[in-house]
C-alpha cells in the first residue's frame, strides 16, 4: 500500500475539505513501457510508470477525510471497488474504435456503448445511409472518392460533443487528416487474426476482401503503423468473448478520462496500453 493511502488511514485531527478538482485537471501522463493489462486501469501488476503517475495525480486532493465521512478503511474499500468497476467519468468526447477489417469494431463498439449507456455511431453506416452500399460505391466511384467522403463523415462525427462510441471503417486511418483528428480522442485498436476473420466475417460486404480474402493480412501489415500511431490501447478480439471484451473496454474508457488529460494535451502524450491475454 502506498504512503499516500496509509496517510489516509491516520485518524488525526479533522482536516479541511479538499477543493474539488475539475474532471480534466491536467495530469502527468507518461507513455507506459511494455505490455500492461488494458482492462484494469491503475490495477495491473505490470503497469508502467505512466499509470502510477497518473493514478497518483487522480488521487491527489482526495487524501483527507471530509468530517462526518465513513471510516478510512471503509472509504479505501469503496475506492478499490470503484476502481475495479471503473466508475470514473467518461471523457466528454468520442471514444473511437479502429482496426483492420472485421476485427469487431462495429459489434464490440455497440456493446461497449450499451455497457456505458452512451450513443453508438458507425461511420460506415453513416456513409451507407447517405451513399448506399460501400461495395457498390467502390465500383462506381473508386476508393479515393470513398476515402474523401469517409474522412468528411468522420470529421463531422468527431466534432460532436459528449461521451459516445464511434466505430470507424477499417481503412479510415490511412487518411492523414483523420489520424490528426484522432489525436484528441481516446482510441481503442482491435486486432485479430486472418484465420478468425475468414471464419466469422461476411466477406461479401467488404470490397477489398471479396475477391482475395487472403489480402487481409497484407493490408493489415501496410496499415499497422497508422493503427499504432493513433491507438491508446489494443485488444485482441480472437482471444476473448464479446461480452468479456465489452466489459474490459468499458472499464478502460471510464478510467481514461481520469488520467489522460486529453483535452489539455490534445492527445500529444497518449498512453499506450496493450491488453494482455
Ligand atoms: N470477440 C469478438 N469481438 C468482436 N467481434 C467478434 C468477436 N468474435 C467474433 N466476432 C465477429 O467478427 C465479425 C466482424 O465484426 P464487425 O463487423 O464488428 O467488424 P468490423 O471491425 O466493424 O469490420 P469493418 O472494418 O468491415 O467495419 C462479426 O461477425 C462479429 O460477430
Ligand atoms: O478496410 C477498409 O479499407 C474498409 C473497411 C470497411 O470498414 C469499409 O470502410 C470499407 O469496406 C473499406
Ligand atoms: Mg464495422
Amino acid at each position: 500500500m502506498s504512503e499516500q493511502r496509509r496517510a489516509g488511514r491516520d485518524p488525526g485531527p479533522p482536516a479541511p475539505r479538499p477543493k474539488p478538482q475539475p474532471p480534466t485537471a491536467p495530469l502527468r501522463v507518461v507513455p507506459s513501457a511494455g505490455r500492461v493489462d488494458g482492462g484494469e486501469p491503475g490495477g495491473g501488476a505490470r503497469g508502467g510508470g505512466g499509470r502510477t503517475a497518473s493514478r497518483e495525480g487522480a488521487d491527489a486532493g482526495r487524501r483527507t477525510a471530509p468530517s462526518g465521512a465513513a471510516p478510512a478503511g471503509q472509504r479505501a474499500r469503496g475506492r478499490r471497488r470503484r476502481r475495479r468497476r471503473g466508475t470514473g467519468r467518461l471523457p466528454d468526447r468520442a471514444v473511437v474504435f479502429v482496426g483492420p477489417m472485421a476485427a469487431g469494431k462495429t459489434s464490440l463498439g455497440k456493446r461497449v456503448a450499451r455497457e456505458l449507456g452512451v450513443p453508438f455511431v458507425d461511420t460506415d453506416a453513416v456513409f451507407v445511409r447517405r451513399h448506399g452500399p460501400i461495395a457498390a460505391f467502390f465500383e462506381t466511384h473508386g476508393e479515393p472518392e470513398f476515402r474523401r467522403i469517409e474522412a468528411e463523415v468522420i470529421a463531422e462525427e468527431l466534432a460532436l460533443p459528449g461521451g459516445r462510441i464511434v466505430a470507424l471503417g477499417g481503412g479510415a486511418v490511412i487518411t492523414a487528416e483523420t489520424r490528426r483528428r484522432l489525436a484528441a480522442h481516446p482510441v481503442v485498436l482491435l486486432l485479430t487474426t486472418q484465420e478468425a476473420v475468414l471464419r466469422t466475417a461476411n466477406l461479401a460486404k467488404r470490397p477489398l476482401l471479396r475477391d482475395d480474402p487472403e489480402a487481409w493480412g497484407r493490408i493489415l501489415e501496410e496499415r499497422r503503423p497508422f493503427y499504432e500511431e493513433v491507438a491508446d490501447v489494443t485488444y485482441r478480439t480472437d482471444r476473448a468473448t464479446k461480452e468479456q471484451l465489452a466489459r474490459r473496454v468499458a472499464r478502460w474508457a471510464r478510467g481514461f478520462s481520469q488520467k489522460s488529460g486529453v483535452a489539455e494535451h490534445g492527445g500529444a502524450a497518449k498512453q499506450k496500453e496493450q491488453e494482455q491475454e
